[in-house]
């Protein structure tokens, strides 16, 4: 069948951020067209409202009756029973589907539960992840709620809303200046701005739909300065922005599978909880011209794709990674040493697969 893997977008943000206006505006757009939108309202995944809307008019009839309402259950639950009705011609076609997730929701789960299911993982596909942001009251529930710095720091896109709201000028400003901070890769972009539309927001993913082409950097985001924490905003000492990281791991030629198999399976498996997101393209040393392309979420790796060239020709592994209490450092250590670079003190790749706890530093 065709149109598989079918696109999926998280859209997440604090309580009354905004999310359900945005979604119900992005509706609208005839773009939206053949789109699942799946609501969780509360707990874990708890599908509270199944809704298939058209932008002409509003929601699709399908042959057994309004999806609206009447298909409940848990998200993969949910999403199987999409796929099911497209395989039987139930549903005529899915183009797409936004998760809402609840205000409180802590995202990674979520998008863990999408990616590590088998038969999800061939259906679907993580386009990216969208958090509504609070201008109002963004400040107080980053500084009170570290669910909400995580959801930050796991978008592709950043959106502030209610910025006509806030009248000084430089407490918005300082507050956009620590969104960027959290997370340097995502779009930061304003709800108000008639750009923040479809084409702003979603295909976020590494297929670029107006180029055909796999957009390596844009996805992982360097188009911005990841390693960059400048000394130029030091009123940032927020407790919980401390703790979440976003960074990159960057190595010049071919790096063995076996290393980074390796180097995966260590930070999975003793730190997975900590590891919120991560992206990366490998240059293998067995497949040089082929880029190995991996995506995880916490202990959860996509299986991983190899695309048939490097796309902008730009070889070299870049991985970018977004943290929770996972010490910076102690990350560049354990990569440095399944690069083969160890530095001073550090025990090289062949120590490390003899006895993987010998980098302490957490
Ligand atoms: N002034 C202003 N109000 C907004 C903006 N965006 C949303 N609102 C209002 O904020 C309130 C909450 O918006 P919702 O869209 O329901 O927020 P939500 O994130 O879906 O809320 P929960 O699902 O309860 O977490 C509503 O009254 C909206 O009208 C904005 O940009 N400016």
């Amino acid at each position: 069948m065709s149109g598989f893997p079918i696109p999926v977008s998280v859209l997440t943000g604090f309580l009354g951020a905004g999310k359900t206006t945005l979604l119900n505006r992005l509706l609208k757009d005839p773009a939206l067209a053949d789109t699942a939108v799946i609501i969780n309202e509360f707990g874990e995944v708890a599908i509270d409202h199944l809704l298939v809307e058209q932008a002409s008019d509003g929601i699709i009839q399908l042959s057994d009756g309004c999806l609206c309402c009447t298909v409940r259950g848990e998200l993969v639950d949910t999403l199987a029973d999409l796929v099911d009705r497209l395989q039987t011609g139930r549903i005529a076609r899915l183009a797409r589907v936004v998760i809402e997730t609840t205000g409180l929701a802590d995202p990674a789960p979520v998008l863990q539960s999408i990616m590590a299911h088998p038969a999800l993982v061939q259906a679907f596909r993580l386009d990216g992840v969208i958090t509504l942001v609070d201008a109002a009251n963004g400040k107080a529930t980053l500084d009170a709620h570290v669910e909400a710095v995580k959801q930050v720091a796991v978008a592709d896109r950043i959106v502030l809303s209610k910025a006509d709201l806030v009248t000084d000028a430089s407490e918005l400003e300082t507050l956009r200046s620590r969104l960027r901070q959290i997370n340097p890769g995502a779009d930061l972009l304003d709800v108000a701005d008639t750009k923040t539309g479809v084409a702003a927001l979603f295909d976020c993913g590494l297929y670029n739909p107006a180029t055909k082409s796999a957009d390596v950097r844009r996805w992982l985001g360097e188009a911005h300065d990841h390693d960059h924490h400048d000394g130029h905003d030091h009123e940032h000492d927020h407790g919980h922005d401390q703790r979440v990281r976003s960074y990159s791991l960057v190595h010049d030629g071919p790096v063995p599978f076996s290393a980074i198999e390796m180097f995966l399976h260590l930070l999975r498996s003793a730190h997975g909880e900590h590891l919120l997101r991560m992206k990366g393209v490998i240059e293998l040393s067995e497949d040089p011209s082929r880029p190995l392309v991996i995506h995880g979420v916490q202990k959860i790796l996509h299986p991983p794709v190899q695309l048939p060239s490097w796309p902008d020709g730009q070889r070299g592994t870049r991985l970018v990674l977004i943290t929770l209490d996972m010490p910076e450092d102690y990350v560049r250590r354990l990569f440095a040493a399944f690069t083969n670079r160890p530095s001073i003190d550090t025990p090289d790749r062949a120590a490390l697969e003899n006895n993987p706890l010998a980098i302490a530093g957490r």
